[in-house]
């Protein structure tokens, strides 16, 4: 058995079994985005995601650098991890080729505002070298991800994800699924239990909506160590307030010491 990692980002730990919780900022303007940012970091959160997908100017390397500049000036110290969702994984419509958005991530990296930087497992294997070399000079990690917001396929599928990104070369593997059933958010809590087990990288997994809100709660007695949680507005469904899961996550460590 490999043990696993953690990562140390800005003196935050990742993967030491502490559950990181990050609120995502999905504003499409620089000033709603320096506005959400504010109260996401009142509410201090473990670490800020950039839904970068959201934000209307994303064509003009400028207005990303820019917008990625103030959002580093409101968070700190606080790790941000920096994330283009692709249509077909969730997010929301970019008219922009991959090329084009590999050299946005390469540029956002190099610029040292971001800590982490998400990339699709989904996408050419050369392309995601590109961008692992890039991040790995800039002193960026890697976070090799896979959605599905249909289903949540067959658990050799989840855990096929979790090591081709380790195998890749990420720094951090991420499945986030949707289930239709109990039995489809035991299989994704199953998938992070075995596979934690013989990863040397920290993983992140979730089961989405309703049904999957549990994995927010308890995923990281099975391995997750990061989970995503509502600041102002909900970036995918089943996220929770960050109080509420605060206060959960601590009543659960508390009961399980
Ligand atoms: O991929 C993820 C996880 C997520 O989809 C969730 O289900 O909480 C939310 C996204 O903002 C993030 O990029």
């Amino acid at each position: 058995m490999t043990r696993t990692k953690a990562v140390n980002v800005r003196g935050t730990e990742i993967g030491s079994g502490q559950p990181i919780i990050c609120i995502p900022l999905i504003s499409q303007s620089v000033d709603q985005l320096v506005k959400e940012c504010k109260q996401a970091v009142s509410k201090k959160p473990d670490m800020i995601e950039w839904r970068a997908d959201f934000f209307s100017e994303l064509a003009n390397l400028e207005s990303v650098i820019v917008a990625a500049r103030m959002i580093r000036g409101e968070v700190g110290e606080i790790p941000l991890l920096f994330t283009i969702r692709s249509i077909h994984e969730g997010g929301q419509p970019v008219e922009r080729s991959e090329e084009e958005i590999v050299n946005l991530i390469n540029a956002i990296c190099r610029t040292g505002y971001i800590d982490l930087v998400d990339y699709e497992i989904r996408n050419d294997q050369q392309r995601i070298e590109g961008v692992l070399a890039t991040a790995k000079q800039a002193g960026v990690y890697v976070v090799l991800s896979y959605h599905n917001f249909e289903k949540t396929p067959e658990s050799s599928i989840l855990i096929d994800k979790l090591r081709q990104a380790e195998q890749l070369g990420a720094d951090m593997a991420k499945i986030a699924v949707m289930p239709q059933s109990n039995a489809d958010v035991l299989q994704l809590l199953q998938a992070a239990q075995t596979t934690q087990e013989e990863l040397s990288i920290p993983l992140i997994a979730i089961s989405m909506g309703g049904l999957g809100a549990i994995t927010r709660v308890a995923g990281w007695m099975f391995g997750s160590a990061v989970t995503f949680a509502i600041g102002n507005e909900e970036s995918a469904p089943g996220q929770i307030p960050i109080a509420d899961l605060r206060a959960m996550i601590t009543q659960l460590q508390n009961a399980s010491n």
